[in-house]
């Protein structure tokens, strides 16, 4: 299979485990380059522990997951920065550096996967703004910029370096029910643009409003919705 024509996400048999405690088992689905697909589940179903387990910040422990094109049941400690490199990660707080402005914040993480050339930098964070509608904002600081404006800048982050799909754990959990349906649309605007996304949400308007698949966390283990 061709990389273009594999799943981004592959699990099979897989058990998700919290520490020795199993959360998930059984699990096994795909997703498609390009597909959006939604995660449900009630609190504590093991939602953020199956994501947790696809960017590496949980050990699988049974089964198989290829993701991005890393086998999570053979992965190495060192390639888990690599395989981070390939998903975009957003959490629902924001965690932006709040010393230094968005520009900053931008730059720091390109630096830290490699870049050097500045005016590649420039160019880059200049993209990923344009992208989250936030076009002219480089310079203001993250306490200047709204909850909305602020979730942007972190999905601008995460597009940085062109991950091949979006991790999003309740990215709108924290934002007035308009400003999330604002966010919501970016996140279809990077889908529609050809990045595969994973969203974790309660919000069960986005279901209607923005239909997709879903796939639900229930009784251990996960199904299609
Ligand atoms: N760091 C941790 N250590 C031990 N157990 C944990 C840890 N994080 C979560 N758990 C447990 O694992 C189970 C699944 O939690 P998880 O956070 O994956 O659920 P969730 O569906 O994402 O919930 P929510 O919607 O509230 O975010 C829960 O029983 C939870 O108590």
């Amino acid at each position: 299979m061709t990389e273009s024509t594999e799943p981004i996400v592959r699990l099979e048999r897989a058990d998700i485990y919290q520490g020795d405690r199993p959360v998930l088992n059984d699990v096994h689905f795909e997703i498609k380059n390009g597909e959006f697909v939604y995660l449900i589940g009630r609190t504590g179903s093991g939602k953020s522990s199956l994501m947790k387990t696809l960017y590496g910040d949980l050990w699988l422990h049974t089964g198989s997951a290829k993701v991005v094109g890393y086998e999570l049941h053979n992965i190495k400690r060192a390639d888990i920065p690599f395989l981070r490199r390939r998903i975009g990660i957003v959490f629902q707080d924001f965690q932006l550096l709040s010393d230094r402005s968005v520009e900053d914040n931008l730059s720091f993480v390109l630096r830290a996967t490699g870049w050097d050339q500045q005016s590649k930098i420039s160019k880059r964070i200049a993209e990923v703004l344009m992208q989250v509608g936030l076009g002219t904002s480089q310079k203001r600081m993250p306490h200047q910029l709204s909850g909305g404006e602020q979730q942007r800048v972190v999905i601008a982050r995460a597009m940085l370096n062109e991950p091949r799909i979006l991790i999003a754990d309740e990215p709108t959990g924290n934002l007035d029910p308009e400003v999330g349906d604002q966010i919501m649309q970016v996140f279809r605007t990077i889908n529609n643009a050809g990045t595969a996304i994973l969203m974790a949400t309660h919000n069960y308007e986005f279901l209607k409003k923005f239909p997709a698949r879903t796939i639900k966390c229930e009784n251990g283990t996960v199904s299609e919705g």
